[in-house]
């Protein structure tokens, strides 16, 4: 693991925390918007137009947000329009790397062995983490976005009028109610397990675990009320829960110590993510071997001898 110096990568297996150990997510930097006419989004600059085969995805099957973003490609019908390479499930020294193996796809912009290197490419002397998804812009070489959240909501609707497939997955009228359930979401599932798995103090994480656990309560009781936590109609709340339970049981129950309930134990829940699994298009971007890869074996710190487990063996037929 490691990041960017003035485009010079340097080793570094320390995360970012507080003065109380809490872990500390980095904010993404690439805030740029793809748009239909090219016009600039809600930051960033102009000049990404919604084109056809023009930009390219980078990805880690292992990773909840750069899947998140594999599942509205998937879901609106971008596959022929937006071309992705997979990278390998380890991220060691060098962080997220080309090596081949099952399902990783290589780069095929500049051929890269590292993730890194497409960081530098697009900007000679970026300082900053080397994270994935990348929304990258083949046509001027510059990094579009890098922040999963932005590139849902482009994908969602920049490429509508050149054939994707209809579904708005944030619609006006539930703006607000979507924004007010991903900040819980976000912050105590999404990066919660992350916060519960990276702390470094007993009670950093009895208050970490706490935190997520409360939170898992309240969706179970929400999801009593509808199918979906907006009711009947599926949004991209669902999607951003989705990617964190899904994961639940196989790496942030045992790997993170996630561990008051399984995901199983939650009759709303689980019924949901198996639902949700089962969504057209939604199974093909999950790879259990990939997830647990990356998580047993790249956190050294967490699992030493990188022993991944076989289990738990989980039926998610509906
Ligand atoms: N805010 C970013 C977070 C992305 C992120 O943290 N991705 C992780 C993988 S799950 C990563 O690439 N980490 C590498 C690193 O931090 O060095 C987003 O949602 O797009």
């Amino acid at each position: 693991m490691g990041l960017l110096v003035n485009g010079k990568w340097r080793v570094d297996w320390n995360l970012a925390e507080d003065a109380d150990g809490h872990f500390i997510r980095q904010d993404s930097q690439f805030r740029n918007w793809v748009t239909a006419d090219g016009s600039a989004g809600p930051t960033g600059e102009s000049g990404f137009k919604a084109e056809e085969n023009r930009y390219h995805l980078y990805i880690s099957l292992a990773c909840p947000w750069a899947s998140r973003v594999m599942i509205m490609r998937s879901i609106k019908g971008l596959k022929d329009m937006i071309s992705v390479s997979i990278v390998n499930p380890l991220m060691l020294a060098n962080g997220w790397s080309f090596e081949t193996g099952p399902g990783v796809v290589a780069d095929p912009i500049i051929g890269a062995d590292y993730l890194y290197q497409i960081y530098i490419h697009a900007d000679p002397n970026y300082s900053g983490r080397v994270t994935v998804p990348i929304l990258y812009d083949k046509k001027t070489n510059k990094i579009v976005s890098n922040e999963s959240s932005e590139i849902m909501r482009i994908l969602n609707s920049a490429f509508d009028h050149l054939g994707a497939s209809e579904g708005d997955y944030y619609p006006e009228e539930l703006q607000e109610e979507i924004d007010r359930v991903n900040d819980l979401v976000y912050h105590a599932v999404n990066n919660g397990v992350y916060k519960v798995g990276f702390s470094t103090k007993q009670s950093v994480y009895e208050e970490e675990v706490t935190n997520l656990f409360e939170a898992l309560n309240t969706l179970e009781v929400r999801l009593t009320d509808g199918p979906y936590l907006m009711g009947n109609q599926i949004t991209e709340a669902d999607w951003r829960l989705f990617t964190t339970l899904i994961r639940f049981d196989s790496v942030y129950y045992g790997h993170f110590k996630c561990n008051l309930r399984h995901l199983t134990e939650y009759p709303h829940l689980w019924r949901y993510t198996r639902e949700l699994y089962h969504y057209p298009g939604v199974m093909e971007t999950v790879d259990f071997d990939h997830i647990k890869e990356h998580y047993y074996r790249s956190h050294k710190t967490i699992n030493p001898n990188g022993i991944v487990p076989l289990g738990p063996i989980l039926d998610f037929s509906l």
